[in-house]
């Protein structure tokens, strides 16, 4: 009887182990095919490679646009929180895209400069690369092949100190604007309405060249709908920049004025370069010069109303060189003005005009620090992020001009130098560093030197009188570039201009 039951018992206890055991061999199973399938995503993920850390990416992701939600309506401040979540380095899919995001500038630096021979590319876009470019030809969105390097050599030279510093005597109003600047035109020629309309027509430029112009690069399906929405606009604005440069091209090779544009055109042959090479580099200077600097020039009128003691003591630096050489401070007398010098550098920290340098593109794998990114990658330095980064400036949400005002070297000097003594990144890095550091300083410099020896700048009124201050916290995009919303400034003349009393 004991027995029976005891067989009983064991027949009752048989289905259950055995269904364990069947459980245990299907849950193996299920979690072989699982892990295999995963290691073939793994395969699959152009990200993944063996050995290397995963580059952090948001969670929240839609199909087929990505993250392309991610970064609202003010990208510049919503990346500043990703990195703060994510950390130095991160990855967005915006559509069929992949981008990779950098606050840091030591890794910005290993990246750009170490690994440069991979990472100097630039996104062959519909707009800026195909139409704007003619496909590869200039500076600024041409590949880094021999052509862009004898391009940006002549760039480079006329750029330079050697060829900016007599323009500047020669042409004392080479100030105002770097069309006028590339072009020799007097300050007559910003009302010339040639003049506006060229500059209107790089604006609208510019604003194509960011992603509003290039949808097709992020969803390739939906080109239909931009050609629907730009119709033939782009090709237009192209056509009429062309008859216009060479306008402008043939004047200032034929005028009397000595000018960039000019010069620039004795070196052509000697570079190889043709006269299609030559229009599109002289609209890369337009494009990359006047908008970035006119806009560094646009914070810096809205900053400074917030602080009257950082313009009495810009005044005061302006009137002891009037007082001393009896004329207009010029560039060369920066070395005696450390305040001015330190105001405008923390001006480029503070609100950078270019907030995400201008978009790289990986040519080949690269493998850097413990991270890996595949070829075809596009390479973003958050340079706002980085600008505010408490790592490399202490109390970075404030305007602090003071915390420059030892170094006194020149941009050029600071975007160029190593690593461990760079507190400047608003110009790039390494092979596609700016060449235009020096032009840009120059302006700059003379415009607020100008500016504040007369003048001290105060904040608009309203309809009712009250004080109207330029806000800091919105950023206008145009296209790559970002300035302050529209505000209004008064210049107020300033009784104790020691123009005044100079002879
Ligand atoms: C405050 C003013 C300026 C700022 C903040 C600025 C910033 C920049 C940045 C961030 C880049 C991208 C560098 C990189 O890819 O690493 C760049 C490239 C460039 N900039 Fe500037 N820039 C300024 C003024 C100028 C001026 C005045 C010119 C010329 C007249 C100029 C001409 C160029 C050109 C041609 C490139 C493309 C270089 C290449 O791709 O090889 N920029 N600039």
């Amino acid at each position: 009887m004991s027995h029976r039951l005891l067989k009983i018992k064991d027949s009752n206890h048989i289905i259950p182990i055995f269904g364990v055991v069947m459980l245990g061999l299907a849950a193996k199973y299920v979690y072989r095919l699982y892990s295999s399938s995963k290691q073939k995503q793994r395969l699959n993920d152009p990200w993944y490679k063996e050995g290397f850390k995963d580059i952090p990416s948001p969670s929240e992701k839609y199909p087929y646009i990505g993250h392309m939600l991610s970064l609202g309506d003010n990208p510049s401040f919503q990346l500043e929180k990703l990195h703060q979540e994510l950390g130095p380095i991160f990855r967005l899919q915006m559509g069929t895209q992949r981008w990779v995001l950098l606050s840091d500038p030591l890794l910005a630096h290993d990246l750009f400069v170490r690994n440069g021979i991979n990472t100097s590319g630039r996104h062959p876009q519909k707009f800026s690369y195909k139409m704007y470019s003619k496909g590869g030809r200039g500076i600024v969105f041409s590949q880094p092949d021999k052509k862009w390097k004898n391009s940006r050599t002549v760039a480079l030279m006329v750029l330079s100190s050697k060829f900016v510093d007599p323009l500047q005597k020669s042409i004392e109003d080479i100030a105002e604007s770097t069309v006028l600047a590339v072009f020799g035109k007097t300050t007559q020629s910003p009302d010339d309405p040639f003049i506006r309309q060229i500059i209107r027509d790089t604006e609208k430029g510019n604003l194509l060249v960011g992603s509003s112009g290039n949808l097709t690069s992020f969803l390739p399906g939906l080109s239909w709908i931009e050609d629907l929405y730009h119709g033939n606009t782009r090709e237009k604005l192209i056509e009429h920049r062309d008859q216009d440069l060479k306008k402008l091209i043939a004047d200032a090779v034929d005028g009397d004025v000595d000018c960039l544009a000019k010069q620039m055109m004795t070196f052509k042959d000697e570079y190889g370069l043709d006269d299609q090479d030559m229009l599109v580099i002289l609209s890369d200077l337009i494009s990359a010069g006047e908008d970035t600097t006119s806009l560094s020039m646009s914070w810096l009128f809205g900053i400074l109303p917030h602080y009257p003691d950082i313009q009495r003591k810009m005044c005061a630096e302006i009137d002891a060189i009037v007082t001393k050489y009896g004329r207009m401070p010029v560039f060369s007398d920066r070395e005696e003005m450390p305040y001015i010098v330190a105001v405008l550098r923390e001006n480029l920290r503070f609100r950078s005009s270019v907030n995400f340098s201008i978009p790289r593109y990986s040519t080949d794998d690269i493998e850097f620090h413990e991270y890996f990114i595949p070829k075809d990658t596009v390479l973003i330095t958050s340079m706002y992020t980085m600008h505010m980064r408490p790592e490399n400036f202490s109390e970075p949400e404030k305007f602090i001009p003071e915390r420059f005002l030892d170094d006194m070297r020149t941009w050029s000097a600071s975007a160029n130098g190593a690593i461990e003594d760079r507190d400047m990144y608003a110009f790039g890095w390494g092979r596609r560093v700016c060449p235009g550091i020096y032009l840009a300083e120059v302006e700059i410099f003379n415009v607020m030197v100008r500016t504040l020896s007369r003048h001290t700048i105060e904040p608009g009124l309203d309809s009712f009188g009250n004080l109207v201050y330029c806000s800091m916290d919105t950023l206008d995009t145009h296209g790559i570039t970002f300035g302050p919303k529209d505000f209004t400034i008064r210049l107020v003349e300033r009784k104790d201009s020691s123009l005044n009393y100079s002879s």
